[in-house]
C-alpha cells in the first residue's frame, strides 16, 4: 500500500496506461483550506473499487470537487489534509490520474485537435517520441473526436464551440490520456439529453478497465453509471454509502432504479434542512 502522493519515483520505463487500475481507499480524512476555519471535509470513509466507476452526489459546495481536486494533487499548499489516502499500487497516484475539471479547461489559442493531444505533446518533450508514434496519437485523437461527434470541428478552436461541444473535446482529452484512474466533475452537465446519454454509454464502454470517480448533480446518471454510490452530506461533509442495483451498467431505468432515485432525493434534500 502507498501513502497519498508519495514521492516515489516510477521507471521510466514504465508505460502508465499498461498498468492495471489500483483501488484507492480514504480513511477517516478531514480537508480544510488555509485561511479557512471552517473543515469542508471530515470523517470521511470512501472506497473506489478497481476498474469501476465510483459516483459521488452531494448538495452544491458541500466539498466534492474540493475532494476531486485534492485526489487529482492540485491542492498543494492550499489545504490541510488529514488522513488516510492509499491505493493498491505501489506507485504514486498523481502519476495515474487523469482529471476532467468542471470547467473545461481548454487551452484558447489551440486548436481542437490540439487540445487533446495537449497531454501527449507535453509529455514527448520529456520522453523523444518517434514520427510514428506522433502519427499514432493523432489517429487516436481523431478517433476520440469521432466518437464523441466532433470529427467536423477538429481546426476549430474553443472560443467557436457551444459549451455542450467544449466539453466533449474535454472528455476526448480525458481519454486520450488513458490513464488508470479517472476523475471526472460533472462531465457531462453541459449536454443535452440524447449526447449525455449516448456519451455516457460511450465514456462506460472506454474507461471499462479504469477506476473512475464521477461527480454529478443528476440522481439519474449516477444510477446509470455507478457500481459505487455515495452520498456527501453534512457540514463539514462526510460520505454514505447507497446500495445500487446488482444490474448491467449502463442501467436501465426500472422500478428498482426508480425507488433508489427517490432514496437518492430524500437524502439530498435532508441535507438543506
Ligand atoms: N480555493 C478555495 N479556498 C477556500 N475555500 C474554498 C476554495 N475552493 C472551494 N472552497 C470552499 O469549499 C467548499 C466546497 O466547495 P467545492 O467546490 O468543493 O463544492 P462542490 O460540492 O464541488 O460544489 P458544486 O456542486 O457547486 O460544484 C465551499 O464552501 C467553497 O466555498
Amino acid at each position: 500500500m502507498t501513502n497519498k502522493h508519495s514521492a516515489k519515483q516510477v521507471p521510466k520505463q514504465t508505460v502508465l496506461n499498461e498498468i492495471k487500475a489500483p483501488s484507492l481507499d480514504i480513511k477517516d480524512a478531514s480537508l480544510r483550506y488555509h485561511h479557512s476555519e471552517q473543515y469542508v471535509l471530515s470523517s470521511l470513509n470512501m472506497h473506489f473499487p478497481a476498474a469501476q466507476w465510483t459516483c459521488i452526489l452531494g448538495r452544491s459546495g458541500c466539498g466534492k470537487s474540493s475532494l476531486l481536486r485534492y485526489l487529482a494533487n492540485l491542492l498543494v499548499d492550499k489545504v490541510t489534509w488529514s488522513g488516510q489516502l492509499s491505493t493498491s499500487t505501489n506507485l504514486p497516484l498523481q502519476n495515474q490520474i487523469a482529471y476532467m475539471a468542471q470547467q473545461d479547461l481548454l487551452m484558447p489559442w489551440l486548436s481542437v485537435l490540439d487540445n487533446v493531444l495537449l497531454s501527449e505533446k507535453l509529455s514527448n518533450k520529456s520522453h523523444k517520441t518517434g514520427k510514428q508514434q506522433k502519427s499514432l496519437h493523432i489517429t487516436k485523437a481523431q478517433q476520440l473526436l469521432e466518437q464523441v461527434g466532433l470529427s467536423d470541428k477538429i481546426h476549430y478552436l474553443p472560443q467557436q464551440l457551444s459549451g455542450g461541444m467544449r466539453q466533449r473535446v474535454a472528455l476526448a482529452r480525458t481519454l486520450m490520456q488513458n490513464k488508470p484512474v479517472v476523475l471526472m466533475d460533472e462531465p457531462f452537465s453541459a449536454l443535452d439529453a440524447v449526447t449525455r446519454y449516448r456519451l455516457q454509454n460511450l465514456a462506460h464502454q472506454l474507461l471499462k478497465d479504469k477506476t473512475v470517480v464521477l461527480i454529478t448533480h443528476d440522481p439519474q446518471e449516477a444510477i446509470r453509471l455507478a457500481n459505487q454510490l455515495y452520498i456527501m452530506q453534512g457540514q463539514p461533509a462526510f460520505a454514505e454509502s447507497l446500495t445500487v442495483p446488482d444490474s448491467q451498467i449502463p442501467r436501465s431505468f426500472d422500478t428498482q432504479s426508480a425507488s433508489l432515485q427517490q432514496q437518492i432525493l430524500d437524502r439530498l434534500e435532508q441535507d438543506y434542512e
